[in-house]
């Protein structure tokens, strides 16, 4: 709610075609969305609003106490609606870390949130989903100063199993996968780095054993050129910009993030909550269109008709 977020769920509004497949319930006032709209310059359909708790007032655009609190409130909320069986799924417009820690949230990130709220102790992460590629991340939202040692054969063998779990949820049989290496070069056999000798190699050999469709680890700037090119299904990543980089370059206007291992379908842009764009309507709205459709198709899939 800090950022872009009210006018590029205006603008998802305003188009019918990309909304009809969903009866959407909308957490905002009548008021926010009339603002939104004019921000985005569009004319709104009658949308089913449910109004949000008074947190107080809070700027766009500006990180603060009060936009987190209104956002953990709104995930609060929709997590309700779930468990009550009034809604399918959740899509969710970019929220600010950095507010929702203001707000309360001792966790690194919303994914970490929800699953705590849910009591899913399970392996989780977000999948970056494009049209034809998928990522699983073995880390995350930490300091790359601890990524290394946070890399273990579980966890790589955790984000296989994730990842090939999503992709069969999005119809793909035999989703064909492979795993990146940390180190430059895959660690030039233990020269500058051990971890895929030590953790990510045997990750990859546990998730074969298991049955799954897995290669690598290999160098991670050559294995997203054969990703793209069609050869992969689903690429494991050791940390954040690992993937979002060579996601982000390929579609940004595409990618969306899936709350991944969840018993809830949740999905939001992949983008953030761009605090230097807000209120000028210029904001892309076909990552949210994207999320959506990710969104209906997790809900399909969970509660087939
Ligand atoms: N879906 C979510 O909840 C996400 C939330 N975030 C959060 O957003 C905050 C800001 O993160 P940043 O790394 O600065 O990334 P950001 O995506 O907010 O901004 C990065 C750049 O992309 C541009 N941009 C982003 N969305 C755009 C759109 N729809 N149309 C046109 N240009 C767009 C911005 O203007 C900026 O130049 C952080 O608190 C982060 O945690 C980040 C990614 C996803
Ligand atoms: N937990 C969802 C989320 O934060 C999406 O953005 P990213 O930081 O994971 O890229």
């Amino acid at each position: 709610m800090t950022g872009i977020g009210p006018e590029v769920v205006a603008k998802l509004l305003a188009a019918p075609d990309v909304t009809r497949d969903a009866d959407l319930v909308v957490m905002a006032t009548e008021e926010e969305l009339a603002a939104a709209a004019a921000t985005a310059r569009v004319s709104l359909p009658e949308v089913e609003t449910t109004p949000p708790a008074p947190v107080g007032a809070y700027e766009l655009g500006t990180v603060s106490q009060a936009a987190g609190r209104r956002a953990l409130e709104d995930l609060r909320r929709a997590l309700d609606l779930h468990a009550a069986g009034e809604i399918d799924g959740i899509l969710f417009a970019p929220l600010n870390k950095s507010a929702l820690t203001l707000a309360g949230m001792t966790e690194h990130d919303e994914l970490r949130w929800f699953a705590n709220r849910l009591g899913h102790d399970g392996p989780t992460s977000e999948l970056n989903v494009l049209p034809d590629l998928t990522t699983a991340r073995v880390t995350s939202h930490v300091a790359i100063r601890e990524v290394a040692d946070a890399i273990t054969v579980g966890g790589v063998v955790d984000a296989c199993r994730l990842l090939e779990d999503a992709l069969r949820g999005q119809g793909v049989a035999e989703p064909r996968l492979a795993v990146c290496a940390l180190n430059p070069h895959g660690g030039e056999n233990g020269k500058f780095g051990t971890e895929e000798i030590d953790t990510i190699r045997p990750g990859v050999e546990k998730a074969r054993a298991d049955g799954m469709d897995v290669v690598g680890p290999f160098p991670a700037d050559t294995l997203f050129i054969r990703a793209f090119a069609g050869e992969l299904d689903g690429v494991v990543t050791m940390y954040h910009d690992q993937g979002q980089i060579a996601l982000k370059l390929k579609g940004f206007d595409d990618g969306v993030t899936v709350q991944g291992g969840l018993p809830v379908p949740i999905a939001t842009p992949a983008h953030g909550t761009a605090h230097a764009i807000v209120g000028q309507g210029v904001a892309t709205v076909r990552p949210t269109v994207r999320a959506l459709e990710v969104v209906i198709g997790l809900a399909r899939h969970a509660r087939p008709a």
